[in-house]
């Protein structure tokens, strides 16, 4: 399959329908991906991107059918991940000298992966590229979300080939943003930004900034996974300043893992309590042994609070807990609130394990948790309605 995008861009990538994990096995991808690869034509011939490796063969075979391989004048890798530059070992083996067009660190993460010296073209950002009659600039994004990321504009076309950023994971058959559901598409935006680009906020919003100040029209923006920005491009980006700027919703998030549902008593009577103290706030509650990790984690981006819970177990916290509370860590959230809750036995250490956690892990502790024994009475209850209420005093927004 290829469309085009206008009279001289065309897609050239891979929908991939089947795909429900990425990055081995860490992101789920309930709604598949794409791939996707842009051909440019004017006096010159341009390909930007390529596709993930398992469809290397089928991405270069099909492009014979586009092009003769070897009218192909520059080649653009945006970004060194084997999700876009998948295929160019295969593409290269076939036409070898065509320069490839790409930052100092992606020469860096390309010959690392491939271990080839291909004929790399470094360009910085504000480099042009003339074409015929319209120009390439260049633009580096690093961090977004690897040292070697890059943007890049077409003149004239106005479109802004923006690589992973503002991208999703969605497979569609309807390839622009204006066909597609909107609830599905947004979701799976929020949904790559926490899990993806959060710890990276800061840069995300400079870079907004930056490219806002080249003022350049922006007609379509093109990322490499996912559908097309062509109506109202830029609703994506001002999403994007929003989600840099410690984006929060009046949500509490309640993370917990059970083995005897003791812990889960504790999450659901802590829940009524935030009702019973304020109404409007959106409360949801996630099993995390249970749930998947990354809708978890889109949901502690969207929440001002979040509580954790586990029994103790060998004096410490259960395997879901401990793994998501890693991945928490490393996502660097911002301005958020946080409590830890448990049952036990005998000792008694998971509240002050996982407030250890959520400490590291940057959020704001609320109280130094609560802990009940055994399956909790209707004392225990109580406390966790009580728990739950001053949870909710504490977390009110301003
Ligand atoms: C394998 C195992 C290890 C445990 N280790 C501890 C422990 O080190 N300290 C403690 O206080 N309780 C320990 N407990 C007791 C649990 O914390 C207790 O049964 C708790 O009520 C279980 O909560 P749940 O109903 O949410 O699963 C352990 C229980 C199991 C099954």
């Amino acid at each position: 399959m290829s469309f085009n995008i206008n009279a001289n861009v065309k897609w050239v990538g891979k929908i991939d329908w089947e795909l429900r994990k990425f990055h081995g096995e860490e992101y789920s991808t309930h709604k598949g991906s794409t791939y996707n690869s842009y051909l440019i034509r004017d006096e010159k011939t341009v390909l930007i991107d390529t596709v993930w490796m398992p469809f290397a063969r089928e991405f270069v075979t099909k492009l014979k059918e586009e092009i003769k391989l070897k009218e192909i004048d520059y080649i653009i890798a945006n970004h060194g991940e084997i999700d876009h530059s998948g295929a160019l070992p295969e593409l290269m083996r076939l036409i070898p000298d065509t320069p490839i067009y790409c930052t100092a660190n992606a020469v860096k993460s390309l010959k690392g992966q491939y271990h080839q010296e291909w004929n790399f073209r470094v360009v910085k950002t504000g480099d042009r590229l003339n074409i015929g009659s319209k120009e390439i600039i260049f633009v580096e994004a690093p961090m977004l979300h690897w040292p070697d990321s890059m943007m890049c504009y077409l003149t004239e076309d106005n479109i802004l080939f923006s690589n992973d950023a503002f991208g999703q994971h969605y497979a569609s058959e309807y390839m622009f943003n204006d066909l597609v559901d909107q609830d599905d598409l947004y979701k799976e935006c929020i949904k790559y930004y926490a899990n993806i680009l959060t710890p990276f906020s800061r840069l995300v919003d400079k870079k907004i900034k930056e490219v806002v100040g080249f003022n350049l029209p922006v007609s379509m923006i093109c990322p490499s996974h996912g559908v097309i920005w062509r109506d109202n491009p830029l609703q994506i980006v001002n999403k994007y300043a929003q989600w840099a700027a410690e984006y929060q919703e009046n949500q509490i998030t309640i993370l917990y893992d059970t083995m005897w549902d003791g812990t889960r008593k504790m999450a659901e009577a802590i829940a009524e309590g935030i009702k019973l103290n304020d109404e409007t706030v959106n409360i949801k509650l996630f099993n995390t042994a249970r749930r998947d990790k990354n809708d978890i984690i889109t949901e502690v981006f969207k929440s001002k609070a979040i509580l954790v819970g586990s029994p103790t177990v060998c004096k410490g916290i259960l395997s879901s807990m401990a793994g998501i509370l890693e991945e928490i860590k490393g996502l660097s959230f911002k301005n958020k609130k946080a409590a830890s809750f448990g049952t036990y036995g005998w000792s008694g250490e998971s509240a002050k394990v996982l407030t250890e956690l959520l400490n590291k892990a940057g959020f704001s502790l609320v109280n130094d948790g609560l802990k009940v024994m055994w399956n909790p009475d209707e004392k225990g209850i109580a406390e966790c309605l009580e728990f739950g209420r001053a949870f909710a005093e504490e977390t009110k927004l301003n």
